[in-house]
């Protein structure tokens, strides 16, 4: 969309104004008539934790509505904003050596099979993208290729998962025909715009998917993420990451105002990194009414969003990778010698994220669980049907409500004997059964009462009200 041409509609609220504030805007250069120029944009406003961070080391003061968290034994200092709980700045949480690793990470092991990745979707699982890319192959659909490319597709993947495309030397397509056409491994690198590691996320349904196929997170990572949430986390709580997805992010790019609603407890934060180009978040509010706060996010700094920061939309609308301000240069410096070529030339010009995550609301599966709760004596025809679809648990005291809520939440919060006869069925994700449970009632006396506890105690991650009678 060009500049000044959108509609009316697009500007209605302030984060989108603050969007369009920070957001790349290409001009015509007055020198060149064919070259573009980026026209200025007011840096002002923008909050720069490395400053405040320095300052705090000088003389210990923050600017005002920005604090200091204490965190006993974490030995970084933290920052929160005083009207946005539940959000965690650690300026320079990461080292230029770690940043150096996890780019390297980013770019080499996490976007490999059976991590699914923005190009999965077209071409397939691909191997060894980075590789590639270094030492100049093209992708190559493997129909259109002879006995030899073959055998570099067995490279350990399975006939299920068997490339549709690999990367092979050959760049002369003269052969090959127009709708072959070889695909520089260097382009797609550019390309890349997610991997996911651990569970996998499903973009075209918008969930995690716990059938596809996948590895856990990363052992270093997952140490690093659980490490860093501490400030976030309830004393005593440990951040068990499950999912990550990691963003790259090229000169031109940015990511839209969202909440990341796909994780049932809110109240665990998402460990957000960020390494290479300086970049410029936007963190709003509840509503894209609420005027949203802009923070620079620099190579090697975190963010922790739990709680009520989990329901503030937020967006990355700028990547700075012009010299003045992209701030690579010390990272640049760590990534000089001839192996290091490519990452250096990807990051110059490159951003990459980072975030993980906790307590994944999975895909449902399709077990599906009858329970009845009852302070009666259960109708024999009703109990023999339970038995019969074999999901009556060993004990066979399973439907008892007492049961139930032990089962699920470890507390009881009212007397059987008070429970009316409810009916209804329950829906587990087969994967973990606390953190993922639906529940729609067909029948039920209180079923508002039940429906209430089911969601406070069980973290019931969807109910379909209309289905209460
Ligand atoms: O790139 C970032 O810093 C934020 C990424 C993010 O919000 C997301 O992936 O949901
Ligand atoms: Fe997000």
């Amino acid at each position: 969309m060009m500049y000044g041409a959108e509609p009316a509609d697009s500007e209605r609220t302030a984060f989108r104004r603050a969007e369009k504030r920070y957001k790349l805007y290409k001009t015509p250069n007055p020198k060149s008539r064919k070259k573009l120029t980026h026209s200025p944009t007011d840096l002002s406003d923008v909050v720069d934790f490395q400053s405040i961070l320095e300052s705090f080391e000088r003389s210990g003061d923050t600017p005002p509505g920005v604090y200091r968290f204490q965190c006993p034994g974490f030995n970084r200092p933290v920052f929160c904003f005083a009207d946005r709980p539940g959000f965690y700045f650690i300026p320079s949480a990461l080292t230029v050596e770690e940043q150096c690793h996890w780019i390297r990470e980013t770019l080499t092991t996490f976007p490999q099979p059976p991590n699914r990745t923005s190009l999965t979707a077209i071409y397939g699982p691909i191997v060894d993208l980075f590789d590639a890319a270094q030492s100049q192959k093209s992708l190559i659909e493997t129909q259109s290729l002879g006995a030899d490319a073959e055998h570099e597709t067995s490279n350990g993947e399975n006939s299920l998962h068997t490339p549709k495309y690999i990367f092979s030397e050959a760049t002369d397509n003269a052969h090959m025909g127009e709708s072959c056409k070889p695909i520089a491994a260097s382009i797609l690198l550019r390309k890349l715009r997610w991997s996911t590691l651990g569970l996998q996320f499903d973009w075209s349904k918008r969930n995690y998917d716990a059938s596809l196929p996948h590895n856990k997170i990363p052992a270093a990572l997952c140490l690093l993420a659980k490490r860093m949430a501490v400030p976030a986390m309830s004393s005593g709580e440990e951040f068990l990451p499950e999912a990550a997805i990691v963003n790259y992010f090229g000169p031109s790019d940015m990511l839209g105002g969202h909440l990341d609603d796909m994780e049932a407890d809110w109240s665990k934060p998402i460990v957000s990194i960020s390494l290479g180009c300086k970049a410029i978040f936007l963190l709003g509010g509840k509503s894209r009414e609420d005027n949203p706060i802009a923070m620079f996010l620099h190579s090697g700094d975190i963010v922790l969003m739990a709680g009520q920061a989990r329901e503030c939309f937020h967006g990355v609308p700028r990547i700075f990778t012009d010299d003045e301000h992209a701030d690579v240069a010390t990272l640049l410096s760590h990534f000089s010698g001839k192996d290091n070529c490519c990452f250096m030339d990807y990051i110059r010009y490159s951003r990459i994220n980072i975030n993980i995550r906790q307590e994944i609301r999975r895909a449902w599966s399709r077990i599906l669980i009858r329970v009845i709760l009852w302070s009666k004596p259960l109708p024999a025809s009703l109990a023999g049907d339970l038995h019969a679809s074999g999901i009556e648990p060993s004990g066979g005291h399973l439907l008892h409500p007492l049961h139930l809520l032990h089962l699920f939440s470890g507390s009881l919060p009212h007397q059987p004997s008070s429970c009316k006869l409810f009916f209804g069925q329950l829906q587990l994700s087969s994967c973990q059964l606390p953190h993922s449970l639906s529940i729609s009632l067909v029948y039920s006396g209180k079923s508002d009462l039940f429906c209430t506890l089911l969601l406070k105690r069980l973290r019931i991650s969807h109910v379909a009200p209309s289905l209460f009678v």
